[in-house]
């Protein structure tokens, strides 16, 4: 006879944004098709009975940079990503997260932001992936024409329903008169406009004034971009939102004084969201001298931008944001480069070489070591991000969740719910819905059932030689990771194949919130002219 269920997970501690209950949840064609006190077990092919462990929607890492080339123009993040879709999303289903959202990167030279999409596209249909995943998209050109072109058509096509814009890296940044002009055809789409947003001329000239004094080593990098650099332009991009009323997300926040302007934005009404990362919870300027001496090459591995804060006082603000909803998501920016690598963080030896004029032959994966082991370099030419689409669920679950600094139902939104709403995908994502949801879940080990161990590298599955988070305490991590009624890690073992991840087309900002009409109408701050008939 055929069974009613094809999984059945019994004895959880159900988990979703709204709270905590026991149920159990029935799963058919990859959806949630009940969730109950009690479900009879001999009415499903497969049943996981989850011991009492919390039982949740599965991650939705909303910040994903894979299988991006960096290198094209000079002065930008430098590069090219060590993930692919398939190594990316093994990880990201290996630490329990089953959606992200990754870039495709529209370069100066691309003229059609829908080929660059097709061209990306193309890249996660060829290896496969083990979770689903969406696109956001990079904007480099701000052409009207081509906007007003090719937004409706990545919209309606791919449902594309995202940009980022850059105010740094002189290959992708966007003068305040560029910015404006996407984020004017981005307001009329209902585009949500993501920010990078630390000023690029300020780190120029701090970057030039450094190198005068022979200050270059990877520490510098932090020096380069002390806070205000990221505050200022935050402060200067809801300026110009709020002058167009353009709602916007500012990605990955590292600095206490961000997150204050952010919030006063916030209270005074006017619709802004914000992301942070586990970077900027677990790492310090003190980071970039971990390792060996504060000399060392080797602390290139800890280079991101922004950087994390001088100290641990910017910490604690940000969990106070996330608990407060100053901060409406968690994301990785999984941005992953190998350190032994031609094309990974080994470009801050080999380019300052080649800038010297004192370049070693042959330059090649296999002379690396021995060029690497000099320990020289310049933070300028180090490809800028950490690898954490793995790491970011157990992180906050261990030192946010399990330490009350965030509620369970808190982890919840921020992980995956606000995620999922905030990039149209809620709650087909995001939510544990009967007969809407897909079956994407995570299930955690019972209290105290996983002996505490200390993470080193070779627990993950990216295709990176490092994290920054070697030798951190977890006494938890996800014990199943399920892709739309798929089991794909089980018990520490990956247990599908690649063909399991789908394309999402996404909808467009379900938290979207229009200003107060005070705030709207209030012509010291807003052009209110510019949308009357
Ligand atoms: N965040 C980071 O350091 N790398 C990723 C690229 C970017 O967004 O800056
Ligand atoms: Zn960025």
């Amino acid at each position: 006879m055929a069974k009613q269920f094809d999984l059945i997970i019994k004895n959880g501690a159900v988990l979703t944004s709204d709270g905590v209950g026991r149920y159990e949840i029935g799963i058919k064609d990859g959806k949630i098709i009940q969730l109950s006190p009690s479900i009879d077990s001999g009415l499903a092919k497969e049943v996981i009975d989850a011991e009492g462990g919390y039982v949740m929607p599965g991650g939705v890492d909303a910040h994903v940079h894979i299988a991006q080339d960096f290198t094209s123009g000079p002065k930008g993040v430098m590069g090219k990503c060590a993930d692919d879709f398939l190594t990316g999303s093994r990880s990201a289903v290996c630490g329990g997260t089953t959606t992200i959202i990754a870039f495709a990167q529209q370069n100066r030279s691309d003229e059609s932001l829908l080929k660059v999409v097709q061209n990306y596209h193309a890249l996660s249909e060829k290896s496969g992936a083990y979770c689903d995943y969406g696109f956001h998209v990079i904007i480099t050109r701000p052409e009207v024409q081509m906007l007003e072109k090719e937004l409706p058509k990545l919209i309606e096509d791919w449902g594309i329903t995202s940009c980022k814009l850059f105010m740094t890296y002189s290959s992708m940044q966007l003068s305040d008169n560029q910015l404006l002009d996407v984020m004017y055809e981005t307001r009329k789409r209902f585009m949500t406009t993501m920010i990078h947003a630390e000023n690029g001329d300020l780190i120029s000239w701090l970057t030039n004034k450094l190198e005068q004094r022979g200050l270059v080593e990877p520490f510098y990098h932090a020096i380069s971009r002390p806070p205000v650099v990221e505050m200022e332009a935050t402060h200067r991009a809801i300026v110009l939102a709020e002058m167009i009323q353009n709602p916007v997300l500012f990605v990955h926040v590292g600095s206490a004084s961000a997150a204050q302007i952010i919030r006063n934005a916030q209270t005074r009404g006017f619709p802004i969201y914000a992301e942070t990362c586990p970077q900027y919870l677990h790492l310090t300027w003190d980071d970039l001298k971990r390792f060996h001496s504060p000399k060392c090459f080797e602390n290139s591995k800890m280079i991101c931008s922004p950087p994390p804060g001088p100290d641990d006082s910017d910490q604690e603000a940000l969990w106070a944001g996330l608990r407060n909803g100053t901060f409406t998501i968690y994301s990785s920016d999984h941005c992953p480069f190998r350190y032994k690598d031609v094309h990974g963080k080994a470009l801050g030896v080999l380019q300052h070489e080649q800038s010297l004029g004192s370049a070693r032959c042959p330059v090649d994966q296999e002379h690396l070591s021995e060029i690497l082991d000099d320990k020289t370099g310049h933070f300028k030419y180090v490809p800028n991000g950490c690898p954490g689409v793995e790491t970011r669920l157990p992180l906050l679950f261990e030192y946010g969740l399990k330490t009350g600094r965030v509620s369970p139902e808190r982890y919840v939104d921020l992980v995956s719910t606000a995620p999922a709403k905030l990039y149209g995908l809620y709650p087909i994502k995001g939510a544990l819905i009967p007969g809407i949801s897909d079956a994407d879940l995570v299930i955690w080990y019972p209290n105290d059932a996983l002996p505490s161990f200390k993470l080193t590298n070779a627990n993950l599955h990216h295709n990176v030689d490092y994290t920054p988070y070697e030798g951190m305490e977890f006494g938890n991590w996800p014990r199943y990771t399920i892709v739309r009624g798929q089991i794909v890690w089980a018990e520490g073992e990956l247990r599908a194949s690649a063909s399991v991840g789908k394309y999402l087309k996404r909808g467009t900002n379900q938290l979207a919130t229009r200003p107060t009409n005070s705030i709207a109408s209030d012509k010291r701050r807003v052009a209110t002219w510019l949308y009357k008939a």
